[in-house]
C-alpha cells in the first residue's frame, strides 16, 4: 500500500514508521524546516512497545512529487487542516483517501465538503507521543492504537486493505463498523481531559482530589453527549461512565497534550476542540455552559501560530 504522510510530527512520524516496518511504502510530505530535520536525523522511535528507526524515509515538499498514492494519513494539527487542503485536492486526484487521526470532529465536514464524503476515512488514536529536539518520535505510553472505520460503503475495501497492512505491525489497530460513534467518544474524552487539565493547569491528579473541579470535568462529559445525540450519533450514559472511569484511571501526574501545549507556550488546539464544540452545540441551540467556561478559561493562552 502506498501510504501518504501529511504532518510527520509526533502521530505521523509514529504511524509512518510503523506502517514502513509492516511492509508499506510511506512517504513523508512535509514543510520546508521538518524535511531540514528529517533529512539531518531521519526517523526514529524511542518507545518502550519496540525502538524503530525508518532508513532512508522518502521525504518530499512538493505535492507534485508524488505520482501515485493509496491512502494519506493526515496527522496535522486542527489550525493547520486548511493548509493542508490543495494538496490533498492534488492527491485525491492521485487515487488517494484520506484518513485523517486529528482529535475533534469539525475536520471531517470540512474535508467532505473539500474532497467529497467517499474519499474521507473516519479515524482517530489512543497514544502519548511527541517529538523531542531531534525529531525523534518519544512514544510515553504503552498504548499505541488506531482506529479507523469507512464512513461510507465505499470505503470498506480500502479500510480492509489498512487493516490488513497493519495487521502485523507494532500497533494496536481497530477497524471499527462504527467511527462516528468512536470519534465522538473521544471528542467527548478529549475535550473533558484537556478541558480541565488545560483550564486549571493541573495534572488530573489534583483535578481528581478536589470533586468540585472534577465535577467539571463530568459536565463537560454530558454536554459533549448532548451534542452528539444532537448530530444523531448515539453517545451513551454508558459511554460517560466508561469516559469517567478512562480519567480515573490515569496516572496522578498525567495531563493532556492540549495541557504540555499549554506549559510550553505553544499554540493550542481549542478553537478545533472546544471552539467546535460550542459552535456545534449553537447551531443545535443546545446550552452547554461548562464547555462554554473551560473555552473561556483558556482562550487567554492562546498564541498566535505563525508557521
Ligand atoms: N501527540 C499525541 O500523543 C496525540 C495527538 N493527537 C492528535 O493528533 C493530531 C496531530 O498531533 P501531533 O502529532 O501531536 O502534532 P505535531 O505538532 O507533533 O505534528 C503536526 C505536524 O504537522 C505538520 N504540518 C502542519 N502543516 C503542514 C502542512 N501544510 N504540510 C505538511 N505538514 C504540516 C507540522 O510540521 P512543521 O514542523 O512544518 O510545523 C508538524 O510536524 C492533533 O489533532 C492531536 O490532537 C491525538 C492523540 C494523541
Ligand atoms: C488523551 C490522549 C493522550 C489520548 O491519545 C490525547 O489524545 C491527548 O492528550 O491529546
Amino acid at each position: 500500500m502506498k501510504i501518504v504522510v501529511i504532518g510527520a510530527g509526533a502521530l505521523g512520524a509514529y504511524f509512518g514508521a510503523r506502517f514502513e516496518e509492516a511492509g508499506a511504502d510511506v512517504t513523508f510530505l512535509v514543510r520546508e524546516n521538518r524535511a531540514k530535520q528529517i533529512q539531518d536525523n531521519g526517523v526514529t522511535i524511542n518507545s518502550a512497545t519496540g525502538n524503530y528507526t525508518f532508513n532512508d524515509p522518502k521525504i518530499v515538499t512538493d505535492v507534485a512529487e508524488i505520482d501515485s498514492v493509496d491512502l494519506v494519513f493526515l496527522s496535522v494539527k486542527g489550525y493547520h487542516l486548511e493548509g493542508t487542503l490543495e494538496s490533498l485536492k492534488e492527491l485525491k486526484k492521485k487515487g488517494a483517501h484520506v484518513l485523517p487521526v486529528l482529535n475533534g470532529i469539525e475536520h471531517i465536514s470540512i474535508l467532505q465538503a473539500e474532497l467529497g464524503k467517499d474519499f474521507v476515512i473516519g479515524g482517530l488514536s489512543f497514544i502519548m507521543a511527541t517529538l523531542n529536539d531531534h525529531g525523534h518520535v518519544e512514544h510515553n505510553s504503552n498504548f499505541h492504537q488506531l482506529v479507523f472505520g469507512a464512513l461510507e460503503p465505499t470505503q470498506t475495501i480500502i479500510c480492509n486493505q489498512l487493516e490488513e497492512l497493519t495487521s502485523n505491525a507494532n500497533i494496536d489497530v481497530v477497524n471499527s463498523k462504527d467511527i462516528l460513534h468512536e470519534l465522538w467518544k473521544k471528542y467527548m474524552f478529549i475535550n473533558a481531559f484537556s478541558g480541565i487539565t488545560t483550564a486549571t493547569n493541573l495534572a488530573i491528579g489534583p483535578v481528581r482530589s478536589n470533586p468540585a473541579t472534577f465535577r467539571i470535568a463530568e459536565m463537560i462529559l454530558q454536554e459533549m453527549k448532548y451534542i452528539s445525540n444532537a448530530y444523531h450519533v448515539h453517545v451513551t450514559d454508558k459511554d460517560i461512565e466508561v469516559a469517567k472511569s478512562q480519567l480515573m484511571n490515569i496516572p496522578e501526574e498525567g495531563t493532556s497534550s492540549m495541557h504540555q501545549d499549554r506549559r510550553k507556550g505553544l499554540v493550542l488546539e481549542l478553537e478545533h476542540l472546544h471552539g467546535g464544540a460550542v459552535r456545534l452545540a449553537k447551531a443545535k441551540g443546545i446550552d452547554v455552559p461548562y464547555l462554554e467556561a473551560v473555552y473561556g478559561m483558556i482562550k487567554p493562552f492562546e498564541v498566535p501560530d505563525n508557521t
